[in-house]
């Protein structure tokens, strides 16, 4: 786990909340329409993952949210994700935040901090 961020210039760059969750559901929507990882998600309550989604953003933003979900090892293990899924939902997340105009600076700075989460989600 990463120290949380020091201020909250990338939670106001990405529009705050209200950017932060539209960036989740357009990452929803393209999970949905992504036939190499969608299956993975045939059992998942899609309600529970966008709330949790909109609290994990919006913590590692440096927003004012606490994030109430799982560890990122206990939700993902027994999904035997690989690196070709992770980078497959990474490339998701890319095309939600285009749709939502953010600089590519903005986005690299979220990807940055999900980015040490991929060793607890991949499968070993
Ligand atoms: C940076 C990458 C990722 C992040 C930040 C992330 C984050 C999360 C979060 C916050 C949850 C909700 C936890 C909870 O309900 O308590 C979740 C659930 C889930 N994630 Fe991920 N995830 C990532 C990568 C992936 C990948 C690559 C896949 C599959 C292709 C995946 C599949 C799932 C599924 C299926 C669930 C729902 C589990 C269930 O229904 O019990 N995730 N993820």
């Amino acid at each position: 786990i990463s120290p949380a961020p020091e201020n909250d210039s990338l939670y106001q760059a990405m529009g705050g909340q209200a950017g932060i969750n539209r960036v989740v559901e357009g990452l929803l929507y393209q999970i949905a329409d992504d036939e190499r990882i969608v299956h993975h998600f045939a059992d998942t309550d899609i309600v529970r993952l966008q709330e949790k989604l909109q609290e994990q953003f919006c913590v590692e933003a440096g927003g004012p949210c606490v994030y109430s979900g799982d560890s990122m090892a206990d939700v993902h293990a027994g999904f035997e994700l690989t690196e070709a899924d992770f980078n497959a939902l990474v490339e998701d997340l890319i095309a939600a935040m285009e749709a939502e105009q953010l600089p590519v600076t903005v986005q690299n700075r979220l990807l940055q901090r999900l980015a040490p989460m991929r060793a607890d989600i991949i499968y070993r």
